[in-house]
């Protein structure tokens, strides 16, 4: 069965307008984007008429590709002090002069839409409340909205960046499934993959599961958004792994819409934060 990231996402998106209808005011998001890199410019657009769709404000601000590692910092810093302001996104990768790692800790965690700030990231590995990364939430949302039992499940996460593996492992973790993190260097992958009741694949290679790395009935979550040709492909062979699988994510239509839809549910959240609500 496929697991509709577009139609969950809708359906999850509903809920959210109308809780945002009751607000005195709009929640406002600032995307800075860097360079004008084809698929930043789309993902970044999309987020943009999903949030309008909300009845939130998402503002892009375009800078140039050899902009000063200064000028990034000074305007994340004025929407800091800006109480208008409640979300911050950062559009990463950054070109190669500018200190990402640097820029995002600049970001005030209580505007982090992410979930990418090392205080929000201590957070979620503390178990306490906090902004969680949005594909990983998103992920979260997505098997709780298919009633996907998580609970004593054996997960394997391929992958271990700080944005999608790492937090994907410690989310499923808290739900109590058996997680296991592979990363490459992890010898006999395939063995490893095989075993998964939910699989993971956060790896950034088109088409890297193939089928005989899948065991009958697992749920698999393709997180892997790459470009072959102009057409979007997953991690997932998705030809090959849809049949042996119970549940599949698509791409696109799987995790990228969900991602978008938990970045609303933050910005929403950060907005009950900053009033006190
Ligand atoms: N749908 C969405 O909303 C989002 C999609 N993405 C997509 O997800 C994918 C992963 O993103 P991200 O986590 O940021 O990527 P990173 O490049 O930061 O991490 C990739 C991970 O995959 C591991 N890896 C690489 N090659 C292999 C291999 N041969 N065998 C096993 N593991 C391997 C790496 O291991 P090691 O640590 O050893 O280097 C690393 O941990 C990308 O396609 C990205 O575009 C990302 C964010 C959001
Ligand atoms: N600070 C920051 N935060 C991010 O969350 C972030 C980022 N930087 N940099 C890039 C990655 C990638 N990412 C995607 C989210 C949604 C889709 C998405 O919705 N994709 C649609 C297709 C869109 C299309 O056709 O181009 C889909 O999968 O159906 C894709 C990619 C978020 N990222």
């Amino acid at each position: 069965m496929i697991l509709d990231g577009r139609k969950t996402a809708d359906e999850l998106n509903l809920v959210l307008k109308e809780k945002v209808s009751l607000l005195k005011s709009k929640p406002r998001l600032e995307i800075i984007l860097v360079g004008n890199d084809p698929a930043s410019l789309s993902y970044v657009k999309g987020k943009l008429s999903t949030t309008e769709k909300l009845g939130m404000v998402t503002n892009i601000n375009y800078l140039d590709e050899h902009v000063s590692e200064k000028e990034v910092y000074d305007l994340i810093h004025s929407f800091n002090h800006n109480d208008e302001v409640n979300g911050i996104l950062l559009q990463l990768p950054l070109p190669k002069h500018l200190n990402s790692e640097m820029l995002m800790e600049s970001i005030d965690y209580r505007k982090d839409v992410d979930g990418f700030h090392t205080i929000n990231q201590g957070l979620l590995f503390q178990k306490k409340a906090g902004i969680r990364p949005a594909t990983p939430k998103g992920i979260m949302m997505l098997l709780d909205h298919y009633g996907i039992e998580i609970e004593g499940k054996h997960a394997v996460v391929i992958g271990r960046s700080q944005i999608v593996g790492a937090p994907i492992s410690k989310m499923l973790l808290d739900r109590n499934a058996t997680v296991t993190i592979t990363h490459s260097k992890t010898k006999n992958l395939a063995e490893i993959t095989k075993q998964a009741d939910i699989l993971i694949a956060a790896i950034g290679k088109a088409k890297f599961v193939t089928k005989d790395m899948v065991k009958q009935g697992a749920v698999v979550i393709d997180v892997g958004i790459n470009r072959v040709d102009g057409k979007l492909v997953g991690d997932v062979d998705f030809n090959e792994v849809e049949p042996i699988a119970s549940y599949i994510t698509p791409v696109p239509k799987g995790v990228g819409p969900m991602t978008i839809c938990a970045l609303g549910y933050n910005l929403y959240e950060l907005y009950l934060k900053q009033r006190g609500e």
